[in-house]
C-alpha cells in the first residue's frame, strides 16, 4: 500500500511550465493546495537516471527533503520507433543542450523548440520516404514525501510525429504528435482536449485511483 496525501501542501516539483499548468489542471478537481518549485525558489536537480521512473523519483525526493513537503515530479519524453526509441529519457536533453552545440553562456531551456523538433524530422527523412513514423510520449509521476515514502504512476499515448508543426497551443513537442485515432496535433487540440488522452493524463488517472480512490 502507498502512501496517501493527507492534506497537507503539494509541491508540483517541476520548472517546465507547460507541464505545471497541465498538473495544475489535472489537480483542480481534487482540491490538492499545490506550490510550484518555482514559487518556493527550489533548484532544478541534475537529471542522472537512466529511465522515467529513476528520474521522476530522483526530482520528487529532492523537492520533498527540500521543502519539508510532499512532492509531486513528472519525468516525460518523446521516444520515436524508427530511431529506436530516442530521445526518449533525453528529449530535454537533446533540446537544450547536446543539438545546439553549447554557445557558452546561452540558456536554450524552453526555446527553440522548432529547431528540436526539426532535428528529429531530419533524422527520419535519413531513413527514406516510407519511414515508420510512430512514436510515443510517456510520464512517469512521482509522489516523494519527506520521510523517503515514494508512490509512482507510469502513463503513455501512442501517435505519430507528423511534419510540419502545426497549432500554437501546449509545450514542447505538441506541435508534431498527432495522438492515435486524431488528425490534430495535440498543440491543435489545446489543453482540455490533451488532457483527456495524453501521457500525462494516463499517468494521472493511475495517480488518482491509488491516491483518492473514493472521488466519484
Ligand atoms: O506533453 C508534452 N508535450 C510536448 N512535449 C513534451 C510533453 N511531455 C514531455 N515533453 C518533452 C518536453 C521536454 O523536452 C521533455 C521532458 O523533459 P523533462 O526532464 O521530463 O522535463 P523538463 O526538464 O522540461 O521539466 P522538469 O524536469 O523541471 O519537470 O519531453
Ligand atoms: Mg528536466
Amino acid at each position: 500500500m502507498t502512501r496517501k496525501l493527507d492534506g497537507s501542501k503539494l509541491v508540483i516539483a517541476t520548472h517546465n511550465a507547460g507541464k505545471l499548468r497541465e498538473i495544475s489542471a489535472l489537480l483542480a478537481p481534487f482540491g490538492v493546495d499545490c506550490v510550484s518549485a518555482g514559487e518556493l525558489g527550489l533548484p532544478e536537480p541534475e537529471e542522472t537516471g537512466t529511465t522515467f521512473v529513476e528520474n521522476a523519483l530522483l526530482k520528487a525526493h529532492a523537492a520533498a527533503k527540500a521543502a519539508g513537503l510532499p512532492a509531486l515530479a513528472d519525468d516525460s519524453g518523446l521516444s520515436v520507433t524508427a530511431l529506436g526509441g530516442r530521445p526518449g529519457v533525453y528529449t530535454a536533453d537533446w533540446t537544450e543542450r547536446q543539438w545546439f552545440e553549447a554557445e557558452p553562456g546561452k540558456d536554450y531551456k524552453g526555446r527553440d523548440w522548432y529547431l528540436a523538433m526539426g532535428k528529429v524530422e531530419g533524422l527520419l527523412c535519413e531513413k527514406g520516404p516510407d519511414v515508420d513514423r510512430s512514436c510515443r510520449f510517456s510520464c512517469t509521476l512521482a509522489i516523494a514525501w519527506p520521510e523517503g515514502d515514494e508512490a509512482v504512476y507510469e502513463g503513455r499515448v501512442d501517435g505519430t510525429f507528423s511534419w510540419p508543426p502545426r497549432g500554437t497551443m501546449g509545450f514542447g513537442y505538441d506541435p508534431v504528435f498527432v495522438p492515435q485515432g486524431r488528425n490534430q496535433t495535440f498543440a491543435e487540440l489545446g489543453l482540455e482536449e490533451k488532457k483527456s488522452m495524453s501521457h500525462r493524463a494516463d499517468a494521472f488517472a493511475k495517480l488518482v485511483a491509488d491516491q483518492f480512490p473514493d472521488t466519484p
